[in-house]
């Protein structure tokens, strides 16, 4: 059992907040960008990866977010349906706002980037009037992502979503999600990264997205447990620092340390690791198993979405999780 109580039983297990984006993943692999000519489209956003990957688990789920009032709104909007997700709180934007896009440029397995077109975005335009509170007063987890809190208005909406989850006892998930171009500067995302990550149970974050977020503090030899333990004098229970291809590492209020390594993996992509990681984590706590068995179950989630072409709809069922463990346990998947 992990040191989280969720919840007993309420309509929706996992809602998220933020973005709402399109993919727009490279098909001609292993070269550059300029050199990369055709691509395919995909719902993307690292919340709605995560959702996706939840609502795939068995969840049942719900997204906030605004949408673009065009036709790349509209297909994310039907993806969602056609994936079981809640979407009563997705609203449409009416100023004109775009859909954001990120180009993926996989020049190898290991070397992988994102081109994001971001400006005059729709998902940054949600209101904090526009957040559902009894959508999160029927939720057992809300999620929220750093890079809505880079603008106003999504960011006070963020916020009023964190009072509503406070309020009704939802347990609250912050994935950091840090994105540069997103914001202005390094202090401005530290500062508000801080004041939300101060009103969560559980943190998941990179050990960069945490260097970030330590801009004012001391910690020069980037330490999993100072880190961590920062946010134990708040209300956090569960911080999980992750490291790629050398795996994960969680600790717990009580002081204890829980390490996952990596599965191994044919890798097509980086992208996406850490949003099927959460998925796969997050069911784990809330099915009642153990901080390791949830964290070895996202890092076979990981592998599946890393060896897959898309973040979104390589989202792996139960049975495929289950399946990629059972392979690697046999010894009949290698590193690529
Ligand atoms: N090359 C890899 N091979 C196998 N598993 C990986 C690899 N890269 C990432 N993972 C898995 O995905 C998890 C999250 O990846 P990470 O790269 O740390 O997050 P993010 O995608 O958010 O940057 C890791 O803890 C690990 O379990
Ligand atoms: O988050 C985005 O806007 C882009 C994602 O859809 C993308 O595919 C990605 O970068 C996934 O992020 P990760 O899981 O942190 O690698």
């Amino acid at each position: 059992m992990s040191d989280v109580s969720f919840p007993a039983s309420r309509r929706l297990d996992f809602t998220a907040i933020g973005r709402l984006c399109i993919d727009l993943n490279a098909n001609e692999i292993n070269r550059p960008m300029e050199e990369t000519m055709t691509f395919t489209k995909y719902v993307g956003g690292s919340p709605a990866n995560i959702t996706i990957g939840m609502s795939r688990l068995g969840m049942k789920t719900a997204f906030i977010g605004k949408i673009a009032n065009d036709q790349m709104g509209r297909f994310i909007h039907g993806y969602l349906e056609n994936n079981g997700i809640n979407t009563s709180n997705v609203v449409t934007d009416d100023t004109g706002a775009v859909t954001g896009l990120a180009f993926t440029e996989i020049k190898s397995p290991t070397d992988c980037s994102i081109l994001m077109y971001r400006d005059h975005v729709a998902d940054l335009k949600l209101q904090p009037r526009e957040v559902q509170e009894q959508l999160i007063a029927d939720s057992r987890v809300l999620l929220i992502s750093g890079t809505a809190l880079a603008q106003s208005p999504s960011r006070e909406a963020v916020f009023q979503a964190l009072a509503y989850a406070s309020r009704h006892g939802a347990v609250i998930v912050f994935d950091l999600d840090y994105r540069p171009y997103t914001w202005t500067s390094p202090e401005e995302t530290a500062v508000y990264y801080n004041l939300a990550a101060e009103k969560c149970d559980i943190i998941l974050g990179t050990r960069e997205e945490f260097d970030m977020m330590e801009t004012f503090d001391h910690n020069p030899e980037h330490s999993d447990l100072l880190t961590a333990q920062k946010w134990f004098d708040f209300t956090a229970k569960i911080v999980v620092i992750k490291h790629g291809k050398q795996g994960s590492i969680a600790y717990t209020r009580e002081g204890l340390a829980h390490r996952a390594a990596s599965y191994p993996a044919q890798v097509v992509k980086t992208f996406g690791a850490g949003d099927s990681y959460a998925a796969g984590f997050l069911y784990g706590l809330m099915q009642g198993w153990s901080i390791e068995r949830s964290m070895g179950y996202g890092s076979a989630a990981a592998c599946i979405v890393i060896s897959s072409h898309s973040c979104s709809d390589a989202m792996p069922t139960v049975e495929q999780v289950n399946d990629y463990i059972e392979r690697c346990n046999r010894g009949e998947i290698t590193v690529s």
